[in-house]
């Protein structure tokens, strides 16, 4: 059995239930008013989570199909978050996922789900990365010719790199900014800095939640632009509100913004 909540408002499925977003979200659907864990599955054995027992991740299917969860949310990696938006589309079940390190090809099969059911993904669900973005594009646009570089800094238990909040910014700034057109990822040896170039630096030390630093320098100024997240239950509850906005939309393919902007209305 995986859970329950028969009678909320609002039921859930969870992957990647035993790492540590996916212990978050069960934690912070648990203490949400009117919404239940519905299905919780991780890939290798788990002991239950916040009182939600954990199921095989290779039952999913079965599991979707025999529960109906209004939604479900994936934190794991990029492969299974595929098969899982698969099994999603199958089932005719939304889909939030905050995964990053995604390859070409494998965001192109979590696009094609979107045709389906409706697939939410966000590099970052913490509102004032949505803010530091929105920021660091206006900042860029109005500092035509200053330097940009970004530093992101994440636990020591991070797989990819740079983070894919890293690469939104990234894209953000390339967005308003074409003279920049060239990652470079960290300089050694003889590498002074060249033209285009907007410099990038992941660091990776001890239980740092995730921070990312956006340098805007011009020759006689500096602007520093930095989101730090607190602890992983600021993800969490932003990928529950993307859940609650998602549950009942069209197929197509939404961000977090979308959530953003219709809270705003
Ligand atoms: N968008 C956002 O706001 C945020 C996004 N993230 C992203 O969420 C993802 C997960 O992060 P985090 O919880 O820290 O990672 P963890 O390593 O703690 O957990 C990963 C989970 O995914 C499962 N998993 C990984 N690979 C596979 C696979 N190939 N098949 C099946 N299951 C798999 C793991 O299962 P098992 O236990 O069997 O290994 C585990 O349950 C990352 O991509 C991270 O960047 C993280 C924080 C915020
Ligand atoms: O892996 C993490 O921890 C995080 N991953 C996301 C990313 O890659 O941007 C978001 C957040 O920074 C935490």
């Amino acid at each position: 059995m995986s859970g329950g909540g028969a009678g909320a408002d609002r039921r859930l499925a969870v992957t990647g239930a035993g790492g540590r977003m996916g212990r978050e979200v069960i934690e912070a659907a648990v203490d949400r008013e009117g919404v239940a864990v519905a299905v919780a599955v991780n890939r290798t054995a788990t002991d239950p989570v916040a009182g939600v027992e954990v199921d095989d991740a290779d039952r999913l299917g079965g599991l979707l199909a025999a529960e109906s969860p209004d939604v479900l949310v994936d934190f794991t990696g990029p492969a299974s978050a595929v098969a899982y938006a698969e099994a999603c589309a199958d089932a005719g079940v939304p889909m939030v996922t905050g995964t990053t390190g995604f390859a070409g090809g494998q965001l192109d099969s979590l696009r094609a789900a979107s045709d389906a059911v409706p697939v939410l993904k966000a590099s970052n669900f913490a509102r004032g990365v949505a803010a530091l973005r929105r920021a660091v594009r206006e900042a860029a646009a109005v500092l035509p010719g200053y330097d940009v570089e970004l530093t992101e800094t994440h636990h020591n238990g991070k797989r990819d790199a740079p983070s894919g909040t890293a690469k939104s910014i990234l894209d953000d700034v390339e967005s308003v900014r074409g003279d920049l057109d060239r990652r470079v990822h960290g300089r050694e040896g003889d590498a002074p800095r060249e033209a285009g170039e907007i410099g990038v630096h992941a660091r990776r030390a001890g239980d740092v939640t995730g921070e990312h630093e956006v340098l805007v320098a011009g020759n006689r100024e500096t602007l520093e632009l930095t989101h730090r997240a607190g602890d992983r239950g600021v993800f969490a509850e932003g990928a529950l509100d993307a859940a609650a906005w998602l549950t009942g939309r069209d197929p197509g393919w939404y961000g977090f913004d979308d959530v953003l902007d219709a809270g705003s209305e």
